[in-house]
């Protein structure tokens, strides 16, 4: 018999519903009880409109207020102990709760909440830390940091990442879970449970260990066992049938230690079972619930058959993005007896459906679909073509830019965006629903920019920008302005927690129409002149490379990828050229999700540097070699790519890393051993509200003082400024250049 079915469902709403739920409980608009009601009634019309869809099942626990490896952790307890500490009264009252056996969901809201967005101001935490790795954490005189994000995978969504230790207490304190199952149940839905893996949700964890140096975070699947035993033991009392474990991490490249965890945890999950019911005097103690096995983004590839010898009663293989699974071993040693689930539909893309394709899966799902992975005949691939590269090295350039720039040691700048603020967001609906001007909207733009300025010219920044106030998503603007893309009303997709994007569509041949930044940019920068009378002040050019465009966007899949890179580059190089040609001599060209591009496994990482590396360095090595080249990159483990960041040959690189407390970049020294061209590593998180104190920003520049040579360190936030207010930014840049300012005379 075959059933339809999905692994997951949007959550967010066509309409955005849950963030607008979700924020208005952070505002006070909306009350506790409210939040849950609202979050059940969409729940439930998704759930409706599987069903209409004729789905056979509904799928719960792929809701989620903010995000789900945010649930998983506060299902089992994962709670940092810095929140703990803070939240001890409510936790204590949880926790004997609990012991009796009742769970109220209500309790947990503002802890779940602080744990993704932080608390400010906490005067209890101060002087509190223990060790160092603590105290960076503390932000002493700044509240308690939220959790860090780590991008899911290959895609733009982030997932926070829960702490782990030695002295975790797993325990089952929260039943949102089956709560759900228990209301779809109730409204009349067939309903599969959907959970992240104990190996996925490791790999999303960080162990912070001070007590056990050497421990290894997936040995944690031995304890976590036991909670998610107990957590199926609840689904299966409510009546659940089926459970799907989402494992993901089986599409990465995984070695043998995380193999060995895998195979542990799901070879004894059956016993523990049995034994947990024996214990609660279950007699007929048989495991009845079944177990699916839900691996997507990529292919089982080496795990397949270690997989198939589990007790699973089903897998699911995806048929898009794991063709390859389809050729192996899967359908011969198939047993007859398990469930074979198969993912024909891209869900991460927009096209309609091709059925006869699907079709042809379906009826010989032996067949090997080969993998278009063609990339010839581009400019790509010519790595000494000379469009490709700039005429003179680093060093050399270095030495002709420090001529002409004059800029000091530890040179300050910011990432581009400034507040979009309510105001600027309402003359935006207003200009796109008609009711202003084209002119009335650029007239508030042009003004907003000209005091933007004067702001930076006040806090005396050393590289100013324009702001990028003309721009409300640094895609959809590109898109907007070439030939190729269209954009949407309704595809919302999350990024993280509350907040969503709209990726533009790309279907046909790009092409530039028009220049795109010039007008603006040369604005900002004829104002700096001439409000500062100094024609040494400068005004860096802000673009979003090919690589970006391309993974935040639906990208047409009738050619291969690098042609639609090779496109996008030629246009962003004419208008790289434009901005030189008209006296722009600072030039940043963004690719913040370089590092969520690569591919989940090894073998495929060469085509996709290959167009990636000479996409971004086609749009940008047509300058001379005295105009300076910035790009800009975020939520990266930068050592994994150094060697691709190295071949980008960029002038300056600013990076996010202070959700990680610099430790990528001054603790694991790769980075700083092997990168030697101009370096900004974000000296503070913009994602949060907290303002950075002059102290942490002192800590931060000191430690990479000590790594770093200081002729090539640049001072920067992490990320734009868009998100923050007006105030949080200039208290925080206030804070920023104020230090930069000091240890420059000192050093
Ligand atoms: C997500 S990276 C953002 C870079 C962009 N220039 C900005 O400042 O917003
Ligand atoms: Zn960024």
């Amino acid at each position: 018999m075959v059933n339809t079915t999905v692994l997951g469902f949007p959550r967010m709403g066509s309409d955005r519903q849950l963030k607008k739920l979700v924020e208005a409980y952070w505002n006070g608009k909306v009350t506790l009880p409210e939040l849950t009601s609202g979050a059940q009634k969409i729940r439930a019309s998704s759930w409706d409109q599987m069903k209409s869809l004729g789905l056979d099942f509904v799928t719960v626990g792929d809701f989620s207020l903010y995000d789900h490896i945010l649930d998983t952790a506060i299902m089992f307890n994962v709670v940092p102990p810095r929140f703990q500490e803070h939240f001890k009264n409510e936790l204590d009252i949880i926790y004997s709760e609990v012991a009796s056996n009742t769970f109220d969901l209500s309790k947990w809201q503002d802890i779940y909440f602080a744990l993704a967005r932080g608390i400010e101001n906490n005067k209890s935490t101060q002087n509190n830390c223990v060790g160092e790795q603590d105290c960076n954490n503390q932000k002493k005189d700044g509240g308690l940091p939220s959790l860090e994000m780590k991008k899911w995978f290959d895609t733009n969504y982030h997932s926070l990442v829960p702490e782990i230790s030695s002295e975790s207490d797993y325990k089952l304190v929260n039943l949102s879970l089956v709560e759900e199952f228990e209301h779809a149940k109730k409204l009349g839905h067939n309903a599969r449970a959907v959970i992240v893996g104990p190996i996925t949700f490791l790999y999303y964890c960080k162990l912070k260990d001070s007590l056990n140096e050497d421990s290894n975070k997936y040995s944690h699947a031995k304890k976590l066992i036991k909670v998610y035993a107990e957590l199926i033991i609840r689904l299966e009392n409510a009546g659940c049938e089926w459970i799907q474990f989402d494992e993901p991490i089986l599409s990465t490249d995984i070695d043998d230690n995380i193999k060995e965890y895998f195979q542990y945890f799901y070879k004894n999950i059956d016993l523990e079972l049995e034994n947990q019911k024996k214990n609660l005097g279950v007699v007929n103690y048989k495991k009845k619930i079944k177990f699916l096995l839900a691996n997507y983004f990529g292919d089982y590839n080496d795990i397949l058959s270690l997989a198939l010898e589990l007790p699973f009663d089903g897998y699911h293989f995806d048929l898009v993005y794991g063709k390859k699974d389809l050729s192996e071993s899967l359908f011969r040693n198939y047993s007859t007896d398990k469930v074979i689930s198969l993912g024909i539909i891209d869900g991460r893309n927009i096209w309609k459906n091709d059925s006869a394709e699907s079709e042809t899966i379906l009826n010989a799902a032996l067949k090997y679909i080969p993998n278009i992975s063609a990339i010839s005949g581009s400019i790509l691939c010519d790595e000494s073509n000379p469009k490709l590269n700039r005429s003179l090295d680093y060093q050399s350039r270095k030495k002709l830019q420090s001529e002409i720039f004059k800029l000091p040691l530890l040179p300050t700048t910011s990432i581009g965006s400034f507040p979009q603020t309510l105001e600027l967001r309402k003359y935006r609906q207003q200009y796109k629903k008609g009711e202003i001007t084209k002119d009335e909207y650029d007239e508030f733009i042009y003004k907003k920019t000209e005091q933007c300025i004067q702001w930076q010219l006040d806090l005396g920044i050393d590289v100013l920008v324009h702001g990028e106030y003309e721009r409300n998503d640094m895609v959809e603007f590109f898109g907007e302005n070439m030939t190729g893309f269209t954009t949407t009303k309704n595809g919302w997709v999350q990024s993280y927690g509350s907040r969503c994007v709209k990726p533009p569509i790309i279907y046909a041949d790009v092409s530039r129409v028009r220049p795109m930044t010039l007008e603006i940019t040369k604005f900002a920068q004829d104002k700096a002149w001439e409000i500062s009378n100094n024609k040494n002040i400068r005004v860096k050019g802000m673009l979003t490379g090919p690589v970006t465009i391309i993974q935040w966007s639906f990208v047409r899949n009738d050619v291969h990828i690098s042609r639609v890179a090779e496109q996008i580059a030629y246009a962003i190089r004419e208008e790289v050229l434009d901005l030189e040609k008209n006296g722009i001599e600072i030039i940043q060209v963004d690719e913040p999700a370089i590092r969520e591009g690569l591919p989940l496994r090894s073998e495929n990482h060469e085509v996709y540097k290959k167009w990636a590396v000479n996409g971004f360095k086609l749009s940008t090595s047509g300058v001379k070699n005295e105009t300076m080249i910035h790009t800009h990159m975020c939520y990266s483990d930068f050592n994994e790519i150094l060697p691709l960041i190295k071949r980008m040959d960029t002038d300056v690189l600013t990076v996010e890393n202070s959700k990680s407390d610099l430790k990528l970049i001054t603790e694991n020294c790769d980075f700083a051993e092997n990168y030697h061209a101009g370096i900004g590593p974000g000296i503070y998180d913009v994602h949060s509200p907290i303002i950075p104190s002059k102290k942490e920003i002192y800590t931060r520049l000191a430690a990479l003082l000590k790594v770093f040579e200081k002729d090539a360190l640049w001072v920067n936030p992490d990320c734009g400024n868009k998100t923050r207010t007006e105030e949080q930014v200039d208290l925080s840049l206030k804070n920023m250049i104020a230090v930069a300012k000091e240890l420059r005379a000192l050093i």
